[in-house]
């Protein structure tokens, strides 16, 4: 279904943009029809610039995505819209989605006017329910409502149905969990295994090591914009070999904490991207000799 064929990406930077800075390089991975593929690293490593690229809100300086055979890159118009239908992305704040002068479901009736415009008032009003129902909300509930009547996981999960209404094939979610409780936050992980049962392949992007496991059959580790680690959640998790995700797993409560970059570089002044090697079946680890 999605396929990342070398991607990556340069940012400038510098106060006239002169200098270049390479947040995502060489990555490869795919998403298969109905996967939940985990992507996992610290902050900065380049996991929002990858989603992003998916969602073809950042260009792709080398390399190309493909999506059903067909490179992304060329979507304008009309054809870019039939890719959004296929593709959505849900993101960390909710809250910023939202207008707080207008109620919540607005956000559907976007949907209407830009993919349904003939559809009947009664059959759309169905539609809206049954999306809602599919995120576990109650739509009596959150219909007609104001987004500050509503909770952060409520206002997440309206934002999931309205990518069902376009009957998504791959949804990006990129840490939606990171802004909701623990409560909600396991609510919202077993709505993504009841999507994944409807079909739904879905790009996971967490810096929460633990919930990547909890919901993911394949996890890719980015460490500096590179796959360090990726193959089977059991293998990645239950055997690590790259020394990174070997740390990354030790460090699991202080995960949260901004990567300070150059606090780090000294203590591994040789760090070098390594090509993947295969180690055992499926589960791909950088620079690994036997
Ligand atoms: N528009 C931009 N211009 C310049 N640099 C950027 C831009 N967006 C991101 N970066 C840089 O690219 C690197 C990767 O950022 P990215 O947001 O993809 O990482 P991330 O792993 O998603 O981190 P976080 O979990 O904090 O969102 C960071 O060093 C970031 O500062």
């Amino acid at each position: 279904m999605l396929s990342l064929h070398s991607i990556s990406k340069d940012y400038r930077t510098g106060a006239f943009g002169g200098a270049t800075m390479t947040a995502v390089r060489d990555v490869s991975f795919d998403v298969g029809v109905g996967e939940v593929v985990s992507l996992i690293g610290e902050s900065g490593s380049g996991k929002s610039t990858i989603g992003r690229m998916i969602l073809r809100l950042a260009s792709v300086t080398r390399g190309k995505v493909t999506f059903d055979g067909a490179d992304i890159s060329a979507y304008r118009g009309p054809a870019l819209k039939e890719y959004y239908r296929d593709v959505q992305g849900v993101f960390q704040d909710p809250f910023s989605c939202y207008n707080p002068v207008f109620r919540a479901d607005r956000v559907f009736a976007m949907i209407k006017e830009e993919y349904f415009p003939r559809v009947p008032r009664e059959e759309w009003a169905e539609k809206i329910e049954a999306a809602v129902e599919a995120v576990r909300l109650n739509p009596g509930e959150v219909l007609g409502k104001y987004p500050h009547q509503l909770s952060g996981g409520q206002l997440q999960r309206l934002l999931i149905a309205r990518a069902l209404l376009l009957d998504i094939k791959l949804l990006v979610a990129d840490e939606i969990t990171s802004m909701l409780d623990a409560s909600t936050r396991i609510d919202v992980l077993n709505l993504l295994a009841d999507l994944k049962a409807r079909g739904l392949g879905v790009l996971f992007i967490t810096h929460d090591l633990s919930l990547g496991n909890y919901v993911s059959e394949r996890t890719i580790v980015l460490r500096r914009g590179s796959i360090v680690e990726m193959g089977p959640t059991n293998l990645v998790f239950g055997n690590p070999l790259h020394p990174y995700t070997i740390k990354l797993l030790d460090s699991v409560p202080r995960l949260h904490e901004k990567w300070d970059v150059d606090a780090e570089r000294p203590a591994e002044p040789a760090w070098a991207v390594e090509p993947l090697v295969e180690a055992e079946p499926g589960h791909f680890v950088a620079g690994y000799a036997a």
